[in-house]
C-alpha cells in the first residue's frame, strides 16, 4: 500500500552494529587455528561461499592444509534472508576425503546467525567439524569451533564488505 513503511530487513532488524576490521579479523581467524589445531589433522577444508573463504585461505595456510573445496549457498540478498540455494555442491575428491560422511573434514564459515546455512551443510557432511569465527545464539549449538559470540541482535559488518565512509559528529556543532 502506498506510504506504508517498507519491511526492515535483517541487519535494520538486528539494531547493534559489530564493525570489523581486517586486523581484528585476522586475529581472531588466527584465534580460531589455535584451537582447531588441537582439533585436526584434517585431509581438506570445506568453504561455504562467499563469507567463508576468507576464513579458510587464513586456516588453511596456518593449519597447512592444501585441498580446499566450497560449497556455495545464497540465502542473504545483501541483508534479508530467502530461501537457500545450493548454487554449487561439494566436490566428489573432497567427499571421498571425507569418507562420505565428513570425517575428517573441516567446515569454514564466517559466522552462524539463524544457523540455516550452517544446519544445511552439517546435513552434507555429518561428521565434519565445522568451525566459524562468529557465532549469534540460535546458530551456536550447529558449530564445533568459535571465536566470538556476539548477541541475535548485533549484526556483524565484515571488512570485505564495508568501506571507510565519514561519521557525522555526535553532537551538533561539534567538529
Ligand atoms: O546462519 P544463517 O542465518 O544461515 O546466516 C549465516 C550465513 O549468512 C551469510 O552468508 P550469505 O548467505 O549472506 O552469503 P555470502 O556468504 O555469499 O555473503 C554468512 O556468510 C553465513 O554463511
Ligand atoms: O555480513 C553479515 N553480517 C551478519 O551479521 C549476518 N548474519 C547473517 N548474514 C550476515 N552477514
Ligand atoms: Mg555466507
Amino acid at each position: 500500500m502506498a506510504g506504508e513503511a517498507p519491511e526492515p530487513n535483517a541487519q535494520e532488524k538486528a539494531g547493534k552494529a559489530f564493525p570489523v576490521s581486517w586486523d581484528q579479523f585476522h586475529r581472531d581467524c588466527r584465534a580460531l587455528t589455535w584451537r582447531l589445531n588441537e582439533v585436526g589433522p584434517f585431509h581438506a577444508v570445506i568453504a561455504i561461499t562467499r563469507g567463508g573463504l576468507v576464513p579458510a585461505a587464513i586456516v588453511a595456510r596456518a593449519l597447512g592444509v592444501r585441498v580446499i573445496d566450497t560449497v556455495c549457498i545464497a540465502s542473504y540478498d545483501h541483508n534479508k534472508q530467502g530461501e537457500l540455494q545450493v548454487l554449487k555442491g561439494i566436490s566428489e575428491a573432497a567427499i571421498k576425503l571425507g569418507g562420505g560422511t565428513g570425517k575428517g573434514l573441516l567446515i569454514v564459515d564466517d559466522l552462524v546467525d539463524t544457523g540455516k546455512t550452517g544446519k544445511l551443510v552439517r546435513e552434507m557432511l555429518p561428521d565434519a567439524h565445522f568451525a566459524t569465527v562468529y557465532a549469534k545464539p540460535m546458530g551456536r549449538p550447529l558449530v564445533d569451533t568459535f571465536i566470538t559470540e556476539v548477541s541475535q541482535d548485533t549484526w556483524i559488518f565484515f571488512p570485505w564488505d564495508t568501506a571507510l565512509s565519514y561519521p557525522p559528529p555526535l553532537r551538533d556543532g561539534a567538529a
